[in-house]
């Protein structure tokens, strides 16, 4: 309206021939000044401002929920994988491990929270931007961050699917935090006494939650700034500080706080302080063993027993196992002692024991009673001294999918210290001898299980630990790597380093084994050579003949009459086995061959027993009882123990 009275003026003007310049001169000026906002209107700005800002809250929770839940999901895979297992094993400090995965996932935090903040700068969000608030917004994401991460960790424990613990974090960050901010938002508009009552003490309760201290914290500043800005309309000017106990204050510190607590809990399930608890208050007595111990176990319990250990790296005394919920004990109180430069197998059927023995050796599950010592270092009292003279290969490939054969060698080259002006050229050696050459920068995970397993075993030999222990490390691998492998067992041996090793090849145990035992039911039932083993406990010889069809009967008669000690194990169509107790060989040779000559027998076949017939008489004598009597938990009981118990097993 003003401009159009302007033109009408300066037209007039211009009619009235007067110079340009001077026309300019005249015109109205208007000047709008708005009115005060009333009560009434001021209460619905700062609604309509709440408002806006309760959104701003959300978007800020929704966005930095995923942030937090993202870093479990390798962590989970670490642990699932048992490469974290590893990794401890080789050395690696628990406390380390732990201070440099929260210092990386924080820096990786601070670049998403930054980038938030840089989202508030770029749409000009005077609330968070000015230069007062700013301080403060920076300081609610850092500690945001500072206590989410390590509630994560703890969180972590309960999955062992990495994605469903993402999603189920993510939701549950979300769901925690936009529910308690809410809540306290709406309760805090009514005047109800009751319903305020019940607002103040939720308020303080929502503290123990990062996500509400995050949420609540950027509401207030909000508000706050809200009412400076309305109180500077009526020229009042209002400063508080934003860091105050009622304001930011509160909730920082409540950051700052849980963050410690669950750090340092989590740190607790590490150091397994929650199953050390249980262990005690459970018991842990486990009878004798049976009264039928065999001599030779009898004879290496009781030199352990008095002490005569020259020698021995590896003593084991009466190391047993009970799992949680489980009736009978997994080992049951085993007694050996392994020498330096010496290869001991361990062999036994599915179940028998020999990977939790394993496990309790590497730290990965708590010893019932007894101990065992590695270079004089207790597996209870002192096992990262244990860990640091440990190599391992575990039964299931604990290797990170992500690293390449190469990468993994270097990396656990150099936690066990190899200088690194040596490590690259061992690293192509054990590469190349493993036949790993054409796989060495292709992502472990796409590698087949064959050459996971060379991998892993060639993880367990580098850097030339005094004692590995190896469970099974030749599954799977074809008979080149194989005997590869064997041959570095026997040269490792040959140069003072001491192996355990489980296997289910009878022909490995007794190409590599100075000594081996046979498990049963979790307790040692032999220990000797392999050839101690086949004398004493094999049943002397066994004969396999075979015959025309028609001639059976008469090679039955023949056997009965000649070698009388002769016993019949098996027949099939034509071929007879044979197993006879004692006897010379020469005797048994020459009996048979007047057989041959009398056209009685066709052919035969004379071998000692073998190692193979020992392992199966004692393997006949493995029940499947200790799993039948294992009791059925309740799956949330399960949970409950696998969190609180961390990556120890029990
Ligand atoms: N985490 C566990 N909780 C309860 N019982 C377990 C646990 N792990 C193993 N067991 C039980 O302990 C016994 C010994 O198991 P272990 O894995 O040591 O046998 P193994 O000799 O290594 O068998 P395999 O040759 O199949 O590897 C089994 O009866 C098994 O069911």
């Amino acid at each position: 309206m003003n401009a159009i009275n302007n033109v009408v003026l300066r037209a007039t003007l211009s009619a009235s021939n007067m110079s340009h310049d001077k026309i300019s001169e005249y015109g109205i000026r208007t000047i709008n000044h708005p009115m005060n906002f009333t009560q009434k209107q001021m209460n619905i700005e700062i609604l309509r401002q709440g408002v806006v800002s309760i959104l701003h809250s959300i978007s800020i929770i929704f966005a930095l929920s995923f942030v937090p839940a993202s870093f479990t999901l390798y962590l989970i895979e670490e642990r699932v994988s048992h490469s974290k297992h590893l990794l401890l094993v080789s050395g690696v400090n628990r406390l380390i491990f732990w201070i440099e995965e929260f210092i990386w996932d924080i820096v990786a935090y601070t670049i998403s929270a930054f980038l938030c903040i840089l989202i508030f700068v770029m749409f000009n969000e005077e609330s968070y931007i000015s230069p007062t608030n700013l301080p403060g917004v920076i300081l609610l994401f850092l500690l945001y961050g500072w206590s989410c991460i390590p509630l994560m960790y703890l969180l972590s424990y309960i999955f062992t699917i990495p994605s469903s613990a993402f999603v189920g974090l993510a939701c549950g960050n979300m769901f925690i935090g936009i529910v308690t901010t809410v809540t306290t938002f709406v309760l805090g508009a009514f005047e109800d006494e009751e319903l305020r009552a019940v607002h103040h003490v939720i308020k303080e309760v929502f503290l123990i939650f990062p996500h509400y201290c995050l949420g609540s914290g950027i509401l207030d500043l909000a508000k706050n700034h809200l009412a400076s800005a309305s109180l500077l309309n009526l020229d009042i000017e209002y400063k508080s500080n934003i860091f105050e106990w009622n304001l930011l204050g509160k909730p920082l510190l409540c950051m700052f706080v849980l963050g410690n607590i669950f750090f340092l809990l989590n740190l607790a399930i590490e150091f397994g302080f929650f199953t050390w608890i249980t262990h005690f208050s459970m018991g842990s007595a486990v009878e004798d063993s049976d009264g039928d111990e065999e001599d030779d176990v009898a004879a290496e319990k009781e030199r352990i027993h008095r002490g005569d250990l020259a020698g021995d790296i590896l003593v084991i005394k009466d190391l047993t196992k009970v799992y949680k919920y489980s009736q009978v004990p997994s080992v049951k109180r085993i007694n050996v002692g392994v020498k330096e430069g010496e290869c001991f197998g361990l062999l036994g059927i599915n179940g028998a024991g020999k990977t939790t023995t394993f496990k309790m050796l590497t730290g990965a599950t708590r010893v019932t009673s007894g101990d065992a010592t590695v270079g004089g270092y207790s597996v209870v009292t002192n096992m990262s001294k244990v860990q640091s003279r440990l190599g391992y290969c575990p039964q299931f490939d604990a290797l990170d999918p992500l690293l390449t054969p190469r990468e993994h060698l270097i990396l656990y080259g150099r936690i066990r210290n190899i200088p690194s002006f040596v490590l690259n050229k061992k690293v192509d050696l054990t590469i190349q001898q493993m036949g790993l050459g054409y796989y060495s920068n292709k992502l472990s995970g796409t590698l087949s299980g064959g050459n996971k397993r060379k991998l892993s075993a060639a993880i367990a030999l580098i850097g030339s630990p005094p004692l590995i222990f190896l469970d099974e490390p030749t599954t799977g691998m074809d008979p080149k790597a194989r005997r590869f492998l064997w041959t570095k067992i026997q040269d490792i041996v040959r140069n003072g380093t001491s192996v355990v090793l489980t296997s289910h090849s009878m022909e490995e145990c007794q190409a590599l084994c100075t000594r081996l035992t046979i498990m049963v039911n979790g307790q040692f039932k032999c220990i000797g050579s392999s050839q101690h083993l086949k004398n004493k406990y094999g049943a002397g010889y066994r004969i396999v003949i075979r015959c025309r069809e028609d001639n059976v009967k008469t090679v039955k008669e023949f056997m009965k009459v000649t070698i009388k000690s002769s016993r019949l194990i098996e027949e099939h169509y034509n071929q007879l086995r044979y197993e006879i107790p004692e006897g010379k060989l020469s005797d048994i040779f020459r009996q048979l061959e007047q057989g041959k000559q009398r056209n009685i027998l066709d052919d035969y076949s004379l071998s000692q027993t073998t190692l193979e017939e020992v392992f199966l008489r004692f393997a006949s004598e493995q029940s499947n009882e200790p799993i039948r009597r294992r009791l059925n938990r309740p799956v949330f009981l399960k949970k409950c123990l696998s969190c609180c118990r961390g990556n120890k097993e029990e």
